[in-house]
């Protein structure tokens, strides 16, 4: 191919950037973020205050805050002690539950927005990416993603705002440490670096695992699909269900049970070690700290006190990171991903519009991406030429490529070498989506929508009408506001649902890829004698991959195909027009 046509080949894999979850946050919603950290990190410290507050009305005459006792009051019939001091506490718990909600509400909005975001910019990649590399990833790991990923992302989001109220809440419980006794809050400070470092080791750990449970994930969910499609068959034979399982599904289920019981395990034995952590403080403290520095029974006390305070936000800590460990691996994953579907967003292009009579393939071929053994397989190079007001059979056995043939004509597959042209045009990628737009197609693994897409008229109703009579479906399908009634349907009545959306547009060329193998004679008949010729007669290229040589003779061409290349040509009179010797072939496939 061409070089200006080569743009159009899949990139390589993008390198996996490190991905942080606060920093993709801050990207996002800056303002917002600062706001909920602001907020949190306000609850924190408040929550902290809260200590000495208490302290103080347990012993009022210790100054700090005493300047607001008072005498015994009532309100709404209890009797309160220090009454200015009570009100300074109730709405002190007011600031705090409003910061803390503000926080935590924000945190959560923002985290649903950025997830949502992250879900439409993959459904987005997903459409725009070019079909090659949509195979490539692989349908199991775009689910995960999708589904899966996006939704631990949301859960570690939200467990942000705990790890920074309750981050802020430690710090200033180790600042107020201080103000009551500098030695204490040296020996508290390194036993919090000690218990961090040493926390640290086993998340690293943890972390790991989540992430290898996390590829795992990716396999699982390939043999579940399997599974869910293939259950039919499997119901069948319990041999071939015994080996689905034993070799397939329970593998893979046993080694992602492995995997994530040693991660919960390790932040288990991690979360008790952090708890116990302080209590053995406490216990130093009381029992070893005492005899050799001076400490009063008041400062001990509070110290006792804050330390046993200090075990709460610790905890809520240690539990906020395996969610936000999750999260991270699971917003890298989605982030790759991403990286590998293309960002474009839908501005305005300049659209090529270009009218065409003749579609030509150059020498154009395809190498399918193979297994792990062996190349993929080769189709081309291909010399052919597609008009319009013609109707063009591509035949040919099982497996010579008839399918991947029809799909460089609709653009999915980009030509590895050669060139496919419009009117002698070179598809670029400028133009690519414009002559897609031209092209409706019934692949053999269609997809059919539960409702007509696009802009409905009049006009395309009436001739949806048409062709649901002449496919005689029109008892089973309506179209009610442009949904169809239903889709629950034979295969046979499906694909002729198929048929009528795709006939409905008035495409340029329309690519028909075995069709009728699975109609009845009846319909064969009406598709070949009737539908095909219409199209024709509206001047449309036409092109059907066939195996019915009773109809061949409606063609104007057909292409015979044969181990990925076109072998013969001929016109419906039979007579070859042009035999392309298969060694020839063959010889150009191995350079
Ligand atoms: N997505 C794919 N990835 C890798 N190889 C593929 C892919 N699709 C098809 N192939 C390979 O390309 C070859 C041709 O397949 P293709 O579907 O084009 O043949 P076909 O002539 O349409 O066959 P059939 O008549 O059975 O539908 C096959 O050998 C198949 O293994």
């Amino acid at each position: 191919m061409s070089q200006r046509t080569g743009s159009l080949k899949t990139s390589p894999k993008p390198p996996t950037r490190r991905v942080g979850l606060m920093s993709e946050f801050g990207r996002f919603a800056p303002n917002r973020v600062f706001f909920a950290m602001l907020a949190g990190m306000l609850s924190g410290g408040l929550y902290a205050l809260a200590i000495p507050l208490i302290l103080d009305a347990i012993n009022p005459p210790s100054g700090g805050l005493s300047y607001l006792d008072g005498n015994v009051g009532y309100f709404l019939g209890f009797k309160i002690n220090q009454g200015p001091l009570a009100a300074f506490f109730a709405l002190f718990c007011l600031v705090i539950l409003i910061t803390r909600a503000a926080s935590a509400i924000l945190a959560a909005r923002i985290s649903l927005e950025l997830s949502s975001n992250l879900r439409q910019r993959l459904c987005k990649g997903i459409v725009q990416s070019s079909y090659p590399r949509l195979e490539e990833i692989g349908q199991a790991r775009l689910m995960v993603a999708v589904t899966d990923d996006v939704r631990r992302i949301i859960g570690g989001a939200e467990a942000v705002p705990q790890l920074m109220i309750n981050t802020v809440m430690l710090i200033s419980l180790l600042g107020f440490l201080w103000y009551i006794n500098a030695h204490v809050f040296i020996f508290v400070l390194e036993a919090v670096v000690f218990g961090v470092l040493t926390f640290h080791v086993p998340m690293l750990f943890a972390t790991n695992y989540f992430r290898r449970a996390r590829d795992l994930y990716d396999t699982l969910q390939k043999g579940v699909n399997g599974l869910i499609l293939g259950v039919k068959e499997l119901q069948l034979d319990q041999q071939k269900r015994n080996e689905y399982f034993d070799k397939i599904l329970s593998p893979c289920e046993r080694e992602l049970l492995k995997v994530e019981k040693r991660a919960i395990s390790t932040i288990s034995a991690a979360n008790s070690y952090g708890d116990l952590l302080f209590f053995m403080v406490i216990g130093v403290i009381a029992f070893i700290f005492v005899n050799y520095h001076q400490v009063s029974a008041t400062d001990l006390t509070a110290v006792v006190m804050v330390l046993l305070y200090i075990t709460a936000p610790i905890a809520l800590i240690i539990n906020s990171l395996p969610k936000i460990s999750m999260a991270i691996v699971s917003l890298r994953k989605v982030k790759s991903t991403l990286g590998e579907l293309p960002e474009r967003i839908d501005v305005e292009r300049p659209t090529c519009h270009r009218a065409w009579d003749t579609i030509n393939f150059v020498g154009a071929s395809y190498r399918h991406s193979g297994g792990k053994t062996q190349d993929g397989f080769f189709v081309g190079p291909l010399d052919f030429t597609i008009r319009k007001g013609e109707i063009t059979f591509i035949v040919g056995g099982n497996g010579s490529g008839k399918s991947t043939l029809c799909k460089m004509l609709s653009l999915h597959y980009p030509p590895s070498a050669g060139d496919v042209r419009f009117d002698g045009k070179i598809v670029d990628t400028e133009c690519i989506e414009d002559y897609r737009q031209n092209i409706a197609t019934v692949f053999s693994d269609y997809f059919l929508f539960d409702r007509l897409l696009g802009p409905i008229n009049d006009e395309k109703l009436v001739l949806a009408r048409h062709y649901l009579q002449a496919l005689a479906i029109d008892h089973k399908v309506q179209i009610e506001g442009g949904i169809f009634s239903t889709t629950d349907l034979s295969d046979g009545q499906r694909k002729r649902l198929a048929l009528v959306v795709a006939f409905i547009d008035d495409k340029e060329l329309y690519l028909l890829d075995e069709w009728a193998a699975d109609q009845d004679p009846e319909f064969k008949r009406v598709f070949y004698m009737n539908i095909l010729p219409e199209l024709r007669a509206r001047g449309k290229a036409v092109v059907v991959v066939s195996h019915d040589d009773r109809y061949f003779h409606i063609a104007d061409q057909i292409l015979i195909m044969e181990d990925g290349k076109i072998v013969e040509r001929r016109y419906s009179d039979g007579a070859p027009v042009e035999r392309l010797m298969v060694a020839v072939a063959t010889a150009t496939v191995s350079e």
